[in-house]
């Protein structure tokens, strides 16, 4: 008989246990992601704190190796010897060695063979190198365990700082934050510090360690704390007050934890490339300091403006966003005497009469000057439902802070130094009550640029470095934007993409930030229109580059024949020089073969007059000239250079007109000098926007 199934028990997860068994919900996958996602979420609250207080951001990262031995050391455990080699995952059998050493013999002289055939350095070496570089590593027993290493990480900041008492819930119980107001900030959930911290207690057991210090604090607060993951509360291990003499502010964390620098090292620079474009009035500092020195890596990303976008600001609840539960949430909360005062007061674009056309809509015994805590529960419901029919006004926008044209410019020439570049700021839109605003730049050529079209994507002035493919802004760049309509080769040209969304609510896919959805309609649309303006003013800036490159393969072509032409022409005005009384078959030749005879002889021979730019010809003719070697072939080839270049510029310059004309605005040089009294000047121009006065002379 089957044993009896037992009921399953009931249990109750605290935030904290069911983010630790679901870690990848947040960004933390596996330890080389994790040490990923921890310094991000470090480096976003630490630029949030300094930008909360206008400060221009100064971060230091700095990633430590550590090893076991060494974290042994800091845990307190003594060193381990080991009794039983078998026991362990790198054991490997004498047979098991026997084979793969083998193996890696015979793929060194495949090698060996690669480089005979294409020579050291070659590319079909180099493959073959890291391939097997790759496959010596897997193939060892515990290979899996040996990429990932023990990193001390540290961020530090010049923010506004955290109040001491605040600190511990802060940074030790998940889901507490100061964030979740109506306002674009880089954190969000309450949560990505919390499971740093999680993230360490798993895989080293060691506490945060953190200093801070608020501005024109005395003291700086320093706190070892760690976190009770079954009760989601902070776990104290020290607090102290320290002396803070040179009145310093900001913040500095530290958590030791488990991760995998050599997979993820290229995704951390990438991010700090990518943050440091967005944010180019910020200093980042990386530092990586590894147990072998040479090893080593620092990266510093400078500050190349002083010009920090206004800071965001908080807004209130636009009526079309809240749910029910907010609603009540509002109301519970609210110090608002009056349900006119209530409406006014909590909503977004509610005015005091608006209010009171809600209020009389509500009916079924309402009043405006009801308390708001007097709603009963049929009341909330419909204030509910009319808060989502009702027709208000949308969010303005003024409270969100995107990086602006202006930073987004100077962050993708600073990082990539493209040949051409365009920017383009949307304006404010609106979905589910949140107004939002897309910018874009998009670049062309630059260092470091694939061929193709490569997307960076911002949210809230975050870069998203993973799960690209599903993004709003991967998939309008790729599939939405008809590249070749602006004279963009998708495959070949060096595309840069950089799109940047900021609102009081990014529609993220997960808590990890990583992706937004394509499918808020809204959004799409902002997002394909803020690419089609920069690619429209590329599209003239390419074709006129285009326009350039012709006329200087033109010119070269032109060029590359003069001195055959020269020689050529010359040739023949010798010989009719030389033969000019009875060679009627040469001059006929040397005229084209469409006229001959004495009297066409006698017009080329005593020349058609002087050329209007001081030609060749003088006087007594060409040919006379030609005769007392006055002309020579070297003359003509000069000349000839000397029409190629002008052409050139009157071309470039009839281009340059056109170009004008087609965009209405006729360009002409325009002079600008002081007036003075000794001036004097005749008619006046009257235009719709200045008055023009012609001078005439000096007095
Ligand atoms: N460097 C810092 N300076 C000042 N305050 C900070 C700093 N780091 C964290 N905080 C405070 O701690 C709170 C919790 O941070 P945490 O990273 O856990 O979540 P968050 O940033 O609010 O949201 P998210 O989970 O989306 O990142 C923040 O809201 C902020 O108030």
């Amino acid at each position: 008989m089957a044993p009896k199934a037992k009921a399953d028990a009931l249990v109750q997860k605290s935030p904290a246990e069911f983010f630790a068994e679901n870690k990848n919900i947040a960004g933390f996958d596996n330890p080389g992601k994790c040490l990923y996602t921890t310094i991000r979420e470090l480096v976003e609250n630490a630029l949030d704190a300094a930008e909360s207080i206008g400060e221009l951001p100064a971060i230091e990262i700095t990633i430590e190796e550590v090893s076991k031995a060494r974290l042994n050391r800091i845990r307190g455990v003594e060193q381990h010897d080991r009794l039983d080699e078998q026991l362990y995952q790198d054991f490997e059998t004498e047979e098991a060695k026997k084979k793969r050493l083998a193996k890696e013999a015979r793929e060194q002289e495949k090698l060996k063979k690669l480089i005979e055939k294409h020579g050291e350095g070659s590319k079909e070496a180099e493959a073959k190198r890291k391939e097997l570089a790759a496959a010596a590593g897997a193939a060892k027993p515990g290979a899996a365990m040996r990429g990932n290493l023990f990193y001390k990480v540290t961020v530090k900041d010049n923010g506004a700082g955290m109040p001491h008492k605040d600190i511990p819930n802060m940074l030790g119980r998940v889901l507490s934050g100061t964030k979740y107001g109506v306002k674009q900030t880089r954190g969000k959930f309450g949560l990505g510090a919390k499971m740093a911290l999680i993230w360490s207690k798993m895989t080293t057991g060691l506490p945060f360690e953190i200093i801070s210090a608020t501005p024109r604090s005395s003291s700086r607060s320093h706190y070892r704390l760690d976190i009770d993951i079954h009760k989601n509360e902070p776990a104290i291990h020290l607090e102290e007050l320290l002396p803070n003499p040179d009145g310093w502010h900001g913040s500095s964390l530290s958590l030791t934890i488990e991760g995998s620098w050599s997979s993820y090292r290229s995704y951390i620079l990438r991010y700090l490339r990518q943050i440091a474009v967005i944010t180019p009035y910020a200093q980042f500092a990386f530092t990586y300091k590894a147990e072998d020195d040479k090893n080593s890596v620092f990266v510093g990303f400078r500050r190349r403006t002083d010009v920090m976008p206004d800071p965001p600001a908080l807004t209130k609840h636009h009526p079309s966003s809240v749910d029910l539960e907010l609603i009540k949430r509002l109301l519970r909360a609210t110090a608002a005497k009056t349900l006119t005062a209530f409406l006014q007061k909590e909503f977004d674009r509610v005015d005091r009469s608006l209010a009171a056309r809600v209020v009389e809509e509500m009916q079924a015994g309402v009043e405006g000057d009801m308390s708001p805590k007097d709603l009963d529960e049929k009341q909330i419901v419909r204030l509910h439902q009319l808060l989502h029919e009702i027709r208000f006004g949308d969010p303005s926008g003024k409270h969100l802070s995107p990086a602006g044209e202006y930073n987004l410019r100077l962050g993708v020439m600073k990082e990539l130094g493209p040949d051409l570049i365009a920017t383009h700021q949307g304006d404010v839109r609106v979905f589910e009550g949140h107004a939002f605003i897309v910018e874009a730049a998009v670049s062309v050529g630059g260092k470091n640029v694939k061929p193709g079209i490569n997307v960076h994507r911002y949210a809230n002035r975050i870069p998203l470095l993973f799960e690209g493919g599903s993004d709003v802004i991967t998939k309008t760049a790729l599939r939405r934007i008809n590249w070749s309509a602006y004279k963009i080769n998708q495959a070949t040209d060096q595309v840069g993409v950089f799109v940047s969304i900021v609102s009081t609510k990014i529609p993220f896919k997960g808590a990890g930030k990583e992706y937004i959805g394509d499918d808020v309609v809204e959004m799409v649309a902002a997002v394909k229109a803020a690419i089609q303006g920069c690619c429209l003013q590329l599209k003239s800036k390419i074709m006129r580059a285009i326009a350039a490159r012709e006329q200087k393969q033109r010119k070269k072509t032109l060029s590359k024949y003069i001195p055959d032409v020269a020689n050529a022409i010359y040739s023949v005005l010798e010989r009719m020089a030389g033969t000019a009384a009875g060679d009627g078959a040469a001059a006929g030749a040397g005229g084209g073969g469409e006229e001959a005879g004495p009297a066409a002889k006698r017009r080329r021979t005593e020349g058609a007059g002087v050329g209007p730019r001081g030609g060749l010809r003088d006087e007594r003719g060409l040919l006379p000239a030609v005769a007392a070697r006055e002309v020579t072939a070297a003359t003509l080839a000069s000349r000839l250079s000397e029409y190629v270049e002008r052409i050139d510029t009157d071309m470039a310059l009839e281009y340059q007109v056109q170009q004008g004309l087609a965009a209405g605005e006729a360009k002409a040089p325009l002079y600008l000098m002081p007036l003075s009294g000794r001036h004097a000047h005749g008619p006046e121009v009257h235009t719709s926007t200045c008055v023009v006065k012609l001078l005439t002379g000096y007095t």
